[in-house]
């Protein structure tokens, strides 16, 4: 049986489980930000920076941010949009001796005033994580119970503990065509791509990726979304980012399943999209 208990991240509301195997995962309702994975070995899997607001003040920095209605400044509204400084609720939670999980809803009754103001759509979201074994399971859904479409883009934004880059690389996007943070669209020629420097890419979505790390290989699936976002922000980037200690670029790449540019979702239709994570 999972257990399942509520407890604090910072000054974060935030929900813990434990499955059956050991396996433990905490989400924070600000967000539906899961903040922390361990797998049944007790490694952690994320990483979480050591200098993010927890108080709901900005969007946390690691773990997985939840993005929607829009990735990064490709809409109108809010840089990624507002889920992630959302308070969203629990809706769900359980488990047997094969997995658990916890489930989180926002709606548009749920948010500030300001958030409400500037997206005059009724929207439901939810985002079901599941504990399977040394699998973790993210079921997002973005539904328009309104009369009218909507635009939107999603993403996960993962945040992956990698120990140090020096030693990490993705395989699973030699031949795939990428869009790189100078706006170049070129093909990866070469097996494993290696952080050497900045990345900022884009690549179409392939449904499934290696990370190797000095310590650990996952297997990366995504349905239903678009595109691979792979970012880490190198030395000099990462120096102007005032919510991340100086070096700790070294030991986290983001590899989000992502739809980046805003599309509409027709009057009562369901997006839904499924990112698996296997240790
Ligand atoms: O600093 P944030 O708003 O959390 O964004 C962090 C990063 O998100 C994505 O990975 C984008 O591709 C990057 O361009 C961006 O810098």
């Amino acid at each position: 049986m999972a257990v399942v208990t509520m407890t604090t991240y910072g000054d974060l509301p935030a929900v813990h489980i434990t499955a059956a195997d050991g396996a433990q995962a905490t989400v924070s309702l600000f967000g539906a930000h899961l903040l922390s994975w361990k797998t049944a070995d007790g490694k952690e899997r994320l990483f979480v920076s050591s200098r993010t607001p927890l108080d709901g003040s900005k969007a946390i920095r690691g773990g997985v941010p939840v993005i929607f209605p829009q990735f990064n400044v490709r809409g109108p509204g809010l840089r990624h949009g507002f889920a992630r400084v959302s308070n969203w609720r629990l809706t769900s939670q359980g488990g047997d001796a094969g997995s658990s999980h916890l489930e989180f809803s926002l709606r548009r009754e749920d948010l500030d005033a300001e958030h409400a103001q500037a997206w005059p759509h009724a929207f439901a979201l939810t985002l079901r994580f599941t504990l399977h074994g040394d699998a973790l399971e993210m079921d997002y859904t973005v539904h328009n119970p309104g009369a009218s479409a909507f635009p939107f883009g999603v993403a996960l934004h993962t945040y992956y503990e990698v120990g140090h880059l020096d030693a990490t690389s993705i395989s699973g996007l030699q031949g795939q065509q990428y869009t790189d943070h100078h706006l170049n669209t070129l093909v990866q020629d070469y097996p494993a791509l290696h952080f050497t420097e900045k990345h900022d890419r884009l690549y179409k979505s392939t449904p499934d990726l290696t990370l190797n790390t000095a310590d650990a290989t996952l297997r990366l699936e995504q349905q239903g979304f678009s595109e691979w976002v792979v970012w880490n922000p190198g030395r000099a980037d990462a120096a102007a980012l005032v919510d991340l200690a100086d070096e700790e670029y070294l030991r986290f790449v983001c590899i989000e399943p992502a739809r980046i540019d805003q599309q509409p979702l027709a009057a009562g239709a369901t997006w839904t999209g499924r990112h698996r994570i296997g240790a």
